[in-house]
């Protein structure tokens, strides 16, 4: 069943010689529970895509429907979760979780509950009182995942989410989110940079075209599932990222010689 459709979804930012065309005729259909990833060449439009799709950002044209209804603005029935940390520096873990909930005037004892599975799921079980600026970047994103998981959204947006951790901890982040992923079943909408994270992730990866970005084609990743770190060395994921990496090249090389 189809979750989130864009048909015909189109973006130009400014008028007159001034204007960018970021998206033009994005067509794209992600399905109930799957893990969609985008990539593209740098500047291409994923970001605004993914904001339109939040909500953040009106369309030009185009129509975007979750669940078959369209989406007019910013709701609780998508969660998003961006690079830059944005966490409340002021509340405790606890309370960053717990903050949708209140807002939807969940009570007290039930937000505690919801907001300690989400902590437990994401692995800070004993972090729950501490403040953010103790915290480090890949335990901010644990908080992030887990403050949106919480409000169990229809589906999660994610912007590069672990593009500012050290590899290591990007490692460990990718995991933790194909673990929660496994237990939750969130339909998720990914934007990276990283081709390695697009195959490790996605039951789909998207390839988005140059500017004004298209989604040029949605590639299927074969490898089984559950997956973890050891999955990046089959051959599966080497004929897949060649795949993808030969897309991003000439995607990149056109749009070079196009400047
Ligand atoms: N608010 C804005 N006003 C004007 N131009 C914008 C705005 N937001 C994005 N753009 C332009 O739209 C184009 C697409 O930007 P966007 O950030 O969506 O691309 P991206 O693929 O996410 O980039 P990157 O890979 O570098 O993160 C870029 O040329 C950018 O400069």
């Amino acid at each position: 069943m189809n979750k989130l459709v864009l048909n015909g979804v189109g973006k130009t930012f400014g008028t007159g010689g001034k204007a960018v065309e970021a998206l033009s005729d994005i067509n794209l259909c992600i399905a109930e529970n799957e893990l969609a990833v985008i990539v593209g060449p740098s500047g291409c439009g994923k970001s605004t895509l993914l904001n339109i799709v939040a909500g953040l950002e009106q369309a030009d044209s185009g129509v975007i429907t979750m669940n078959n209804r369209n989406i007019e603005g910013p709701g609780a029935d998508r969660g998003v979760v961006f690079q830059s940390y944005t966490l409340f520096p002021w509340l405790t873990v606890q309370q960053n979780v717990e903050f949708g909930l209140k807002i939807k005037g969940i009570n007290a004892k039930e937000r505690q509950e919801i907001a300690r599975h989400y902590i437990n799921l994401v692995g800070l079980g004993g972090f729950e009182g501490a403040l953010p600026k103790a915290l480090s970047g890949g335990m901010k994103q644990r908080v992030a995942i887990a403050r949106a998981l919480a409000n169990k959204p229809e589906m999660l947006l994610m912007d590069e989410p672990f593009g500012a951790l050290d590899a290591q901890t990007r490692l460990i982040m990718q995991e933790l989110l194909l673990s929660v992923w496994e237990k939750e079943r969130t339909t998720i909408l990914f934007i990276t940079h990283d081709i390695d994270e697009a195959v490790l992730l996605a039951d789909n990866v998207y390839v988005m075209s140059r500017r004004p970005g298209r989604i040029r084609c949605r590639i299927q990743v074969p490898i089984p599932r559950p997956r973890d770190h050891r999955s990046t060395v089959s051959p599966e994921f080497s004929a897949v990222k060649k795949e993808i990496m030969e897309m991003l090249w000439e995607e990149s090389r056109t749009a070079a010689n196009e400047r």
